[in-house]
Order: C-alpha cells, then sequence, then structure tokens
C-alpha cells in the first residue's frame, strides 16, 4: 500500500456512511441481464452533492458503461467537474474495484480522487486514484490543454 492510501480522508465518518449507502442503493438500479454482475456508485462532489451511477449493459456487450463511468457522466452533464470521492459496490460478496477504463476516465477530473471499495456488510477499503493509476496520462499531458477546457 503506497503513503497516499494511508493518508486520513477528507470525508467525516457520516460523508462516508452516507456514500456507502447510496453505492448499496445504486445497485438496484444497475440493467446487468448480460452479466448478472450488479453495480453501484456514488459520487460525491466538492460541494457536497452526490450523484448515483450502476452499470448499464447492451446487447452489443461491448457497449456497456460501468457505474462509476455513469456517475461521473450524470455529474459532469449538470454541470460539475470537481469531486471528492466515489464509493463503489457490486451485489457478489468481495470489495470491488474499478477497472481500467474508469481509472482513465476518472482520472481526467484529478488523481487525488478517494476511491471506496464496499462489501455488502459495509465493510470498505479506500484508495487514492493515483496509486490505481500510476503515471497516469492525463490532460496535463496534452499540449495547449488550458485553452481545450475553456471549451
Ligand atoms: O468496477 C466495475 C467493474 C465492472 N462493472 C460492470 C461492467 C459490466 O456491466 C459488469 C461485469 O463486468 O460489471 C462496473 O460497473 N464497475
Ligand atoms: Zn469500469
Amino acid at each position: 500500500m503506497s503513503v497516499s492510501a494511508l493518508s486520513v480522508s477528507a470525508l467525516s465518518d457520516s460523508q462516508i456512511e452516507d456514500l456507502i449507502t447510496q453505492s448499496l442503493a445504486a445497485r438496484e438500479n444497475s440493467y446487468s441481464p448480460y452479466s448478472k454482475f450488479r453495480v453501484g456508485a456514488a459520487l460525491r462532489t466538492t460541494d457536497g452533492k452526490v450523484f448515483q451511477g450502476c452499470n448499464v449493459e447492451n446487447a452489443s456487450y461491448g457497449g456497456a458503461i460501468c457505474a462509476e463511468r455513469t456517475a461521473f457522466v450524470k455529474a459532469v452533464s449538470e454541470g460539475h467537474r470537481r469531486f471528492v470521492a466515489i464509493a463503489v459496490s457490486c451485489d457478489f460478496n468481495s470489495f470491488i474495484t474499478p477497472c481500467g477504463i474508469c481509472r482513465q476516465f476518472m482520472n481526467e477530473f484529478g488523481k487525488s480522487l478517494e476511491i471506496f471499495f464496499v462489501n455488502d456488510d459495509r465493510t470498505y477499503k479506500r484508495a487514492i486514484l493515483e496509486d490505481l493509476l500510476p503515471f497516469a496520462f492525463g490532460p496535463e499531458d496534452l499540449p495547449d490543454n488550458s485553452e481545450k477546457q475553456k471549451a
């Protein structure tokens, strides 16, 4: 485990509990007839708003969208770009960690995002995105990015 993963959470205990509750609830709307693997996510913005997401699968299997990206797309499309933490849970009794595509997707909005991997019994593990995606390629690696961000 890296040093940053051991640092104290920016969230209070009750904020963590709320995020856990919302990620578990978000699984209920999962559309996963193919994998039958229901995933829920709850994403907290810096101004305290929480967006829920679930995985949404497709008959063309590659078209599936993970719970994490659903939550991010909902938040960003509502005008939010600054995030503190995301909690993720599945209904298989284990801790779930975001897939590689989601790690890259989330990195766009900051590598210090806290990620809570939530178990069915509400126990959790915690990491920082940077630990899950070291040496990431991000917006700062593109030339003239400040202009692009304004667009
Ligand atoms: O972190 C993850 C991992 C997987 N899935 C979804 C994608 C697919 O619908 C199903 C099986 O991979 O779980 C997520 O939503 N989040
Ligand atoms: Zn994913």
